[in-house]
């Protein structure tokens, strides 16, 4: 991942490294210069001119590479957090469903937001911590063409730095993966508590939620302080060590002067590229952002290594929307089997509705009807070709949904209506909202159907009926509905579902249904149980077996006609 996010800031990248390394180059060559003007000054004072000027061009060259530097950084990291974010936005709705059932919404929000921002700083972390690594080296060097021994004194002491320092990135990482574990968490139970506030308020259990919300705030508390003790520690290690190979060099750079090997600007030189050489600091500063990055890199690894669901080149044939489950089994995220080997066949131009306890698969099923979801094993066709064949387009032309809770997307009510690809014109849009008995309610909105989705506080049975426009209007082979009537009065369901099973040929509806009413209006009722089909036929017929009347919470014959008749 921090790979992949450098090789897109290459040339940023290349060119942070190069400016931090012309500056650590400038910063290296100034002792030497600044030793330079003082020997003049002692000895020769009509070249010190010469040699002043240059060290006020190298703080010049410095001061401006310091700026693009910082320039550079800045939106090197912003660029790369970019890319990063739209990769993952990207992926994630790839994915589909499936990648918000395993992270939760609140963790992936803060792995998009939080961590994405981290890992996106690693470019410009990584050109600065060459640069970091640079002047240390560069340092050694200058001091070993001034005398060698003060080179040999400061690397008696450079495998303690080392030692400091690999214990620091070893330490840090450790607390910095789970210091954002546990944001991450209390990320995922906020965004469930923003879900749930109408509960939570009706429950009065706002303290207890901030309580859970916040649980694992001591163990975030625990690992930042650990994070900085670590960091303290590295930093008083290498501030013990500095000072004492400063003053070796030091002493050694005194003696040579004493014996006229050294000039007194060489001293003032070597004493420079001593402190220089000791800049353990930075390295540790560096250091620290890499480690919080590559922490960061492979919490969006994670979400990157959840596989996008993919497509085949092949269309439909003419058809009228035959739904076939050829031996499908599904199980859910805990491994447990929800449908097992079902069978089953929704023919062209019909209704089927799918009844079955709460829990039994319907929904699982709806899913993979429309390839929201791909079976553990086994196969769904539509027109005889089956859907993990299909190309994306033709899939979601062919086969419509509407949900229980549909989400209101897009800026006005006509866009909700209308949303996907391609959008429907104005006019299908109004005749799919009259069949949806939304037009009413929606030209009563105070800018009709130009009403912001926001400015249009909406009840639960009208964000359905929005919902169950957008189906109708975009059409398709396959209509399929997911509880999708449960919120609507009785009145308004019978008219909505005498216009969607009225007998329409040319395209299949698959209706998953919690009311007698509406499973007596399909041409047929898939009634699942324990995994199973437990049997298929027209509800008035099932209706004679105590165990289809439970599943409607009703012993009695009454509903035997859905009640409506
Ligand atoms: N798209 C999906 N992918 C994987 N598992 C799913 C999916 N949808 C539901 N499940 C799992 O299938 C099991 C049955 O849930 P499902 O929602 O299908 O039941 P249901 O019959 O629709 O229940 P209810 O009538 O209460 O809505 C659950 O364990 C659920 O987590």
């Amino acid at each position: 991942m921090l790979g992949a996010a450098t090789r897109h800031s290459g040339f940023r990248c290349a060119t942070l490294a190069f400016l931090s390394l012309a500056g650590t180059a400038a910063g290296l060559l100034l002792p030497a210069t600044l030793g330079r003007a003082l020997d003049a000054l002692l000895t020769d004072p009509s070249r010190a001119t010469n040699w002043v000027l240059r060290c006020t061009a190298l703080m010049l060259v410095l001061a401006v590479l310091d700026a693009c530097e910082t320039v550079l950084g800045a939106t090197t990291s912003a660029r790369a957090t970019a890319w990063l974010r739209e990769r993952l936005t990207g992926h994630v709705l790839g994915v589909g469903p499936r990648v918000g059932h395993r992270f939760g919404p609140g963790e992936l929000v803060a792995r998009l937001v939080g961590n994405a921002a981290q890992a996106g700083t690693a470019p410009a972390t990584l050109a600065g911590l060459f640069a970091a690594l640079a002047a240390p080296l560069g340092a050694v060097v200058a001091l070993w063409l001034i005398d060698p021994r003060l080179a040999l004194v400061f690397l008696g002491g450079v495998p303690i730095v080392v030692a400091v320092l690999r214990a620091f990135a070893r330490n840090s990482s450790r607390c910095v993966a789970r210091y954002q574990d546990a944001q991450g968490r209390i990320a995922g139970a906020l965004a469930e508590a923003i879900g749930g506030a109408r509960t939570i308020a009706a429950g009065g259990t706002a303290d207890k939620e901030v309580a859970r919300i916040l649980r694992p705030l001591p163990e975030l508390s625990r690992e930042g302080h650990r994070m900085w003790r670590v960091q303290g520690r590295a930093a008083a290690q290498a501030v013990g060590v500095a000072p004492l190979l400063q003053i070796a060099v030091l002493a050694t750079a005194g003696l040579l002067l004493t014996q006229h090997r050294l000039s007194v600007g060489e001293l003032l030189a070597a004493s420079r590229y001593a402190v220089l050489a000791t800049g353990v600091g930075v390295l540790v500063g560096r250091l620290g952002g890499l480690v919080e990055a590559r922490a960061s890199a492979r919490r969006l690894g994670e979400v990157l290594d959840e596989p996008e669901t993919t497509y085949r080149r092949r269309h439909l044939p003419p058809g009228q929307g035959t739904l076939e489950l050829r031996a499908v089994t599904a199980r859910n995220r805990d491994g447990r089997t929800v449908l097992d080997g079902v069978d089953l066949v929704v023919p062209g131009g019909t209704t089927m509705a799918v009844v079955g306890r709460s829990g039994a698969g319907k929904s699982l099923l709806a899913a993979l009807a429309g390839r929201l979801a791909d079976p553990d094993s086994g196969e769904v066709l539509l027109d005889g070709v089956p859907l993990r064949e299909l190309d994306r387009p033709t899939l979601r032309r062919a086969i419509g949904y509407a949900f229980e809770r549909p989400a209101l997307l897009g800026e006005t009510v006509e866009d909700t209506i209308g949303f996907g690809h391609p959008t429907p014109p104005p006019g299908r849009v109004r005749e799919a909202a009259r069949t949806a008995r939304a037009d009413d309610f929606v030209r009563r909105l105070p800018h009709g159907y130009a009403t912001p989705c926001t400015a249009a506080p909406l009840s639960g049975g009208e964000a359905q009926r929005l919902g169950l426009a957008r189906a109708f209007a975009r059409g398709g082979r396959l209509l399929i509905l997911d509880d999708a009537l449960s919120s609507l009065d009785t009145v308004t369901e019978h008219h909505v579902t005498e216009a969607l099973f009225r007998r329409t040929p040319g395209y299949g509806r698959l209706v998953v249904a919690h009311r007698a009413s509406t499973a007596a209006r399909a041409d047929s009722v898939t009634w699942l149980d324990g995994g199973h089909v437990r049997a298929v036929g027209r509800h008035a017929e099932l209706w004679a077996q105590p165990g289809y009347r439970a599943v409607f919470g009703s012993d009695t014959g009454d509903e035997r006609n859905g009640g409506s008749s």
